[in-house]
């Protein structure tokens, strides 16, 4: 499905200024300047280790900045983030997306009746049963997705979420992933550019764990760039 392009952005949902993010003596962030507003569709790119999963994962509230100021906006329980590798319970796909709609407050019957729900929309009824962990990595991404849509969150973060997959499951899964951002706030970790071009409304580029560039698509990928994230989308930088 092709993405409508975002309505005009709504009131800021993510606040960073100066934001520097250590793990001991690596400095995964440093001075990272940013705002994303309601209704955006923002992809993070950088070469490995260049600080997009620690954002997200200030995003989410899972990591504490070490300078600058975070505001969010965002009630807690109205994001979901999918992480490369979705965790798993030990229990059926059923109860493992019943299990966070619980934890926010549904009764069980309900959740597992809304699991089912959220199941078929990324075509996974047919496995409710099934325990999660023999789930092929494609089927792993849409049981997430699947869980994550459950909670009608406001905002989604994704971290690499088609990175482990096959050609076709990639092309599933981002078609879901694309049907899920419709009406919501979208922020995305990618390597892969073509599915940038095909998500996203703005591109913010990082580089050892500083903001370099913070566009557009468009003119991210049809206007000047700075040499190190032009090197990178020519794909001489990885
Ligand atoms: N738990 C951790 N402990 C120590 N260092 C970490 C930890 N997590 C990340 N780092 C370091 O922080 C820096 C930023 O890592 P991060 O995972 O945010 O990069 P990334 O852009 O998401 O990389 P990739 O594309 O490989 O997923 C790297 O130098 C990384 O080694």
């Amino acid at each position: 499905m092709t993405l409508q392009p975002a309505a005009t952005a709504g009131p800021p949902l993510f606040s960073l200024r100066g934001i520097v993010l250590r793990f001991g003596k690596v400095q995964a962030l440093t001075g990272v300047d940013l705002e994303i507003r309601a209704g955006e569709r923002v992809a993070l790119i950088g070469a490995n280790g260049s600080g997009k999963s620690s954002l997200l994962r200030l995003l989410h509230g899972l990591l504490p900045h070490a300078g600058g100021a975070f505001e969010s906006h965002v009630p807690p329980m109205s994001q979901a983030m999918l992480f490369q590798r979705p965790h798993m319970l030990r229990a059926s796909v059923r109860n493992n997306v019943a299990l966070a709609l619980w934890l926010k407050g549904s009764r069980w019957r309900d959740a597992q009746r809304e699991a089912i729900v959220a199941l078929d929309r990324v075509g996974l009824a047919e496995l409710a049963g099934r325990n999660a962990r023999t789930l092929s990595g494609g089927q792993q991404q849409r049981m997430a997705l699947a869980r994550a849509w459950a909670l009608h969150p406001e905002v989604l973060l994704l971290d690499e979420p088609t990175a482990s997959l096959d050609p076709t499951a990639k092309r599933d899964v981002e078609a879901l992933i694309a049907d899920a951002a419709q009406g919501r706030t979208l922020v995305f970790a990618s390597h892969n550019l073509g599915q940038v071009k095909r998500l996203a409304s703005r591109v913010v580029y990082l580089e050892h764990g500083r903001k370099v560039a913070d566009l557009p698509v468009h003119d991210f990928f049809h206007g000047p760039l700075p040499e190190e994230a032009r090197l990178f989308v020519k794909g001489e930088l990885v």
